[in-house]
């Protein structure tokens, strides 16, 4: 394997990611997937888009100081000032790279209604701006797969003289096939004069479940970058998952000699807490990171793999981090046992934390005959989601429900000062989300109330996830206990807190006046 088969990873789960509806990231939680993503050996973080907002712009200007291994990049639009925006953010890190951009299809020519020469000419200005203030450019034609030919050779061209460093190649819309991608890269190597001096990468959405194949086809006919995120999070049906091309390649490698920096044993700890904090949980059957990528349950698949594990498993768990270990947890456990636990499960907890998840692991193990890794994974993540710092708190829920009828009891702690109201509902949820609705009236729409069971039997605990939307804000909430409704409550109110972070970020009906107005 040479150096010219390197493949860089290039994750844009805080920016693309970031773009899912309802996937929106606290900053302290940006940060630390920021650091998970920089101790993985991620070659590029795209860490934001910093003239989106106040809060973008501060995200990734704190990780750019904080990276220690990773290249920071910020996007930004075909403007000067977005550029300008972009650099400020990007600057104090070791490696800032600027992501500059501008749709080159037809469709997307007519955006800011620029004709082709006219888009030559601010594609040539705002390269060679990017480029005066930073070292590490990166261009990218956004929906180039749907780009003409003779025009994205023109203005690939055009951003190589500018001083672009690499050319991304955006398959914005999930639009192309394995053969097309790979087609394409290997046409503007061939065609476009310089294109042997820069990286050519490669940026799919997974609108026609192609992602990861496009991905690797295009890296096969010579791109060098992969773009992608953490679980295939992203606009629509999300992006290259990063788990995915990366595996791939490590696993195939006989038939894709290609290597990437990435230190894979942590992939299964990233993946879990980006699926909490982006509230998009993962599926059952997802590649490499779905809770039955590695199980077996049929006969024949168990008896083979007791004989040779091999037989049905093409990677071994460890991995991706997924380490077995023989800790059973109970009532009994203490803390080494459950910090080590926590470890195996790719959870690095400080003292305080242990503390916190220690007092609710107890709690469970009371109340739960077996405690199972999952139990503890939903514990963790509860106790993450629902922080005693929230301005929303639950503090006593009592519930009537059966054929007499059904009715909630709820105090919760709002802004420091403490409320109960009595409510009745069709169900006992229903009596409880209008007596959160009492407390703190608001306008945003249910659009989601889901339950899943953690694991099996009577005493499991219940994960709820709850969407709500509120003029165009969409959030997301999550909360698990043996008690259903209690759970749901909590995730409920959790989204709530979430709905005050982004009205506090987006500006509008922001401020702590109105969050107050509406909650007397
Ligand atoms: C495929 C992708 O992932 S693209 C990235 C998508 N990400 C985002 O949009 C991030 C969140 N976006 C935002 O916060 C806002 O849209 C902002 C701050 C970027 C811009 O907000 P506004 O100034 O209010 O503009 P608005 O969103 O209404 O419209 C977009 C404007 O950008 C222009 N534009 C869009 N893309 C580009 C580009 N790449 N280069 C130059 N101009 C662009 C559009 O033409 C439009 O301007 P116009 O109304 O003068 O024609
Ligand atoms: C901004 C660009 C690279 C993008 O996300 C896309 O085209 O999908
Ligand atoms: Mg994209």
């Amino acid at each position: 394997m040479t150096d010219q088969n390197r493949v860089y990873i290039f994750d844009t789960t805080l920016r693309d990611g970031e773009q899912s509806p309802g996937a929106t990231m606290s900053h302290a939680e940006k940060l630390e997937i920021a650091q998970m993503l920089d101790e993985m050996h991620v070659d590029i973080i795209e860490a934001g888009f910093p003239i989106a907002s106040e809060g973008d712009f501060a995200a990734v200007s704190e990780i750019a100081r904080q990276s220690k291994n990773s290249v920071i990049c910020g996007l930004a639009r075909a403007q000067i000032p977005d550029i300008d925006r972009c650099w400020e953010a990007i600057k104090h890190a070791k490696q800032p790279r600027i992501h500059t951009f501008i749709g080159t299809s037809p469709l997307h020519r007519a955006i800011p209604n620029l004709d082709m020469d006219q888009m030559a000419e601010r594609i040539e200005q705002t390269v060679t701006h990017a480029r005066n203030l930073c070292d590490n450019v990166q261009w990218s034609p956004m929906d180039a797969t749907r780009t003409e030919h003779d025009y994205l050779c023109r203005v690939v061209e055009i951003a190589i003289k500018c001083g672009a460093t690499t050319i991304n190649i955006p398959d914005t819309v999930g639009y192309t096939a394995p053969r097309e991608s790979a087609d394409l890269i290997r046409m503007l190597l061939e065609r476009v004069p310089g294109a042997d001096k820069i990286i050519f990468a490669t940026h799919c959405h997974n609108d026609l479940g192609m992602a990861t194949a496009n991905s690797l086809a295009a890296v096969e006919a010579g791109a060098r970058q992969i773009e992608c995120t953490i679980n295939g999070l992203g606009e629509r049906a999300g992006n290259t998952a990063l788990e995915e091309v990366v595996m791939a390649m490590r696993v195939r490698n006989d038939i894709m000699p290609f290597s990437t920096g990435i230190d894979t044993t942590k992939i299964m700890g990233l993946s879990r807490r980006v699926a909490q904090v982006s509230g998009f949980a993962v599926q059952f059957n997802k590649a490499i990171v779905g809770k039955n990528a590695f199980l077996h349950e049929s006969g024949i698949h168990q008896d083979g793999v007791l004989k040779n594990v091999e037989t049905f498993e093409i990677m071994k768990p460890a991995d991706i981090g997924l380490n077995e270990n023989n800790i059973a947890m109970g009532k009994h456990s203490g803390r080494a046992a459950l910090r080590a636990k926590l470890a195996d499960l790719g959870y690095e907890v400080g003292d305080n934390q242990l503390k916190d998840i220690f007092v609710r692991f107890k709690d469970l193990a009371d109340r739960k005959k077996e405690v199972f890794d999952e139990d503890i994974i939903a514990l963790v993540q509860d106790a993450a989601a629902n922080t005693g710092d929230d301005y929303l708190q639950v503090k006593h829920l009592r519930v009537v429900c059966g054929s007499d009828g059904q009715s909630a009891d709820l105090t919760m702690i709002v802004g420091g000062e403490e409320k109960t109201v009595h409510s009745t509902g069709d169900g006992p949820v229903d009596a409880c989300f209008n007596a959160v609705r009492e407390i703190f009236p608001h306008e945003a729409e249910l659009q989601l109330y889901q339950v899943h069971a953690v694991t099996e039997g009577t005493d499991a605990q219940a994960t709820v996830s709850v969407r709500m939307q509120e003029e165009g804000r969409i959030v997301t909430g999550q909360s698990a206990d043996t008690d259903t409704i209690l759970a749901s409550v909590k995730a409920y109110v959790g989204a709530l807190n979430r709905l005050i972070v982004r009205r506090e970020k987006t500006g509008k009906d922001s401020d702590a006046k109105q969050i107050s107005m509406y909650s007397h």
